[in-house]
């Protein structure tokens, strides 16, 4: 009701997605009065249009990829996917967009929900606009965590706004496989929706701007053996192809690019990148600017509000976009709020436990691409531009007997970048297939800074894929060998 009197709640959480139900999880275990605020379906982007679609549309294209490498197997998998199925399979994976079960989890954690969109409306305020018109004023005694996650950024291209484009969230939920599907972009969402749409059926061409390769944010060998995967797999890939004007004419999307090429497709997804949901979101009453991303401290506090009582987690404070880092970041911002509110001391030294110390040292990322790319911690170039000494040792994974196990005519590449100064590793990336399930172990290495010197004891079994890192120990102690050597006369 409008002129309801405002409730107060310990914390307030606007947005529940998987970052913002976290938050409130952990506020909520501190045993703090918690309210969440929601104004779409409770699990955000990632159980409905990103992670869970797209994951359940990829994963039998990967399987069956792996299965057409093994010998005895390969006739068995030799036709087309059904793509009803795949759909149906995708359909269930999003809960059919359906929010009851995570209706029923809040409950059980003790979290209040108010479903609307919120906004800011001064320190410590909330205003709620519900469904229904009416609006719901919150009080925050501790804390507001902001978890609104991002949409999808579109370019400002001419015609842009006849051609009804596809987003991540038609990629991910359309009941229907395009003919033609273009896609602008060489990042994530592009190279696994090229994946996902090519095999269920559709002509995909990529456009992807300048000559940074695919998958920029990586070492580039990744780039160029997903590049290699989608080719053979019939993927249009054109590098160096800048949209300048797009139309829908007889239901068809017509594209000009700036070298004057002309393209028709029957759909066009835009997979250039993410927006934070900002904009609309009373930031200016508390000081800040509509639309910006929200810079945090490494306990989550926006660090342009004064009195630390605003957070912010998740894709909205664009330290990583992922589910899983977000995720970390809400069980900090939690426990942090939980210490604050009560008066407990505030362990945010690094690696401490209320320190998002791993967002800037340890974020893991698995493409489901065939080949998979899977990194963790620094690029070459990352660490270069950081100033830090690093070796670059690689290995090529098709050489490990676990890799000839795993499938005929294996393909990939390690990377594992040696801190000299330190004795650790600070970045890992591997491609190929099969490899997603490896991160963990490179994950824990970096974030562990396990010594290079301890990393011998740590037997991988035969045969396996992660004898790899054994091969990479090796090529590594060689090099050493080699310095220590005399000079030749
Ligand atoms: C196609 C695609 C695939 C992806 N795949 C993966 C993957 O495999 N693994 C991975 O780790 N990451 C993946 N991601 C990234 C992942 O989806 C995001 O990192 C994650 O969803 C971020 O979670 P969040 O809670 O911060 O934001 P979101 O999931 O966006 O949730 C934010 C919530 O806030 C709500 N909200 C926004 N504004 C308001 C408001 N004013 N009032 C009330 N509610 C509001 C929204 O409705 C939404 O429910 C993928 C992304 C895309 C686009
Ligand atoms: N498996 C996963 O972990 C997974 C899967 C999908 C998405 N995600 C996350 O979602 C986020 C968003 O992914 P994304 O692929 O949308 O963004 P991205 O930033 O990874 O890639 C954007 C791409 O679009 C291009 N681009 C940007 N503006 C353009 C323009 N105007 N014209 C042409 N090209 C343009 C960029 O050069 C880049 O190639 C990523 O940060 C990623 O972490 C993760």
């Amino acid at each position: 009701m409008t002129n309801e009197a405002p409730r107060t709640y310990d914390v307030v959480v606007i947005g529940a997605g998987p970052v913002g139900e976290n938050v409130a999880d952990r506020a909520s275990a501190a045993g703090l009065s918690t309210v969440i605020v929601e104004r779409e379906l409770l699990g955000g982007e990632c159980s409905y249009w990103a992670c869970e679609p797209s994951k359940a549309l990829l994963r039998p294209v990967l399987a069956r990829a792996d299965a057409r490498r093994v010998p005895g197997l390969r006739q068995a998998v030799a036709g087309p996917l059904d793509v009803e199925a795949v759909l149906a399979h995708r359909d269930k994976m999003s809960a059919y967009w359906n929010d009851e079960n995570q209706v029923d989890w809040l409950d059980a954690v003790s979290v209040d929900l108010i479903r609307g969109h919120g906004r800011l409306d001064g320190p410590r305020q909330v205003a709620v606009q519900t469904p229904d018109g009416d609006t719901v004023r919150l009080n925050a005694r501790h804390a507001v965590a902001i978890c609104t996650g991002t949409s999808a950024a579109l370019p400002d291209t001419p015609g842009l706004d006849t051609v009804r484009p596809w987003t991540s969230r038609e990629a991910t939920s359309a009941d229907h496989v395009p003919g033609r599907l273009a896609i602008v972009g060489g990042g994530v969402v592009a190279v696994e929706m090229a994946t996902a749409w090519q095999a269920l059926g559709a002509q995909v061409t990529m456009l992807v701007r300048g000559d940074a390769g695919l998958l920029p944010r990586m070492e580039p060998f990744a780039g160029e053996l997903v590049a290699d995967g989608l080719r053979e797999a019939g993927v249009d890939i054109r590098f160096g192809a800048s949209l300048t004007a797009v139309a829908r004419e007889d239901g068809e999307v017509r594209m000009t690019l700036a070298d004057g090429a002309e393209l028709v497709a029957d759909e066009i997804l835009f997979a250039t990148g993410r927006a934070p949901r900002t904009a609309d979101l009373g930031l200016e009453t508390v000081g800040l600017t509509a639309g910006d991303w929200l810079t945090v401290d490494d306990t989550g506090r926006v660090t342009a509000v004064a009195d630390g009582w605003l957070y912010a987690a998740g894709d909205v404070n664009h330290r990583a976009l992922l589910t899983h880092q977000g995720k970390y970041q809400a069980r900090i911002v939690g426990a942090a709020i939980g210490a604050r509110a009560k008066g407990e001391p505030v362990d945010d030294a690094r690696w401490g436990v209320h320190a998002t110390t791993a967002d800037g040292a340890a974020v893991p990322q698995v493409v489901f691409t065939d080949p998979e790319v899977a990194s963790v911690g620094l690029t070459t170039l990352e660490a270069d531009r950081a100033g830090r000494r690093v070796e670059v040792v690689d290995y090529d994974i098709a050489r490990v007997a676990g890799a000839h196990q795993y499938g005929e005519g294996y393909r990939g590449q390690a990377r594992m970048l040696v801190d000299v100064d330190r004795g650790t590793v600070a970045g890992v990336t591997f491609v190929g297939p099969g490899v997603g399930e490896l991160l963990h172990s490179a994950t824990v290495t970096v974030a562990g800074e396990v010594p290079v010197e301890r990393l011998w004891h740590a037997v991988p079994a035969f045969p396996t894929i992660s004898e790899v890192w054994l091969r990479l120990l090796e090529t590594y102690r060689g090099r050493q060998q080699d310095q220590m050597l005399p000079a030749e006369a």
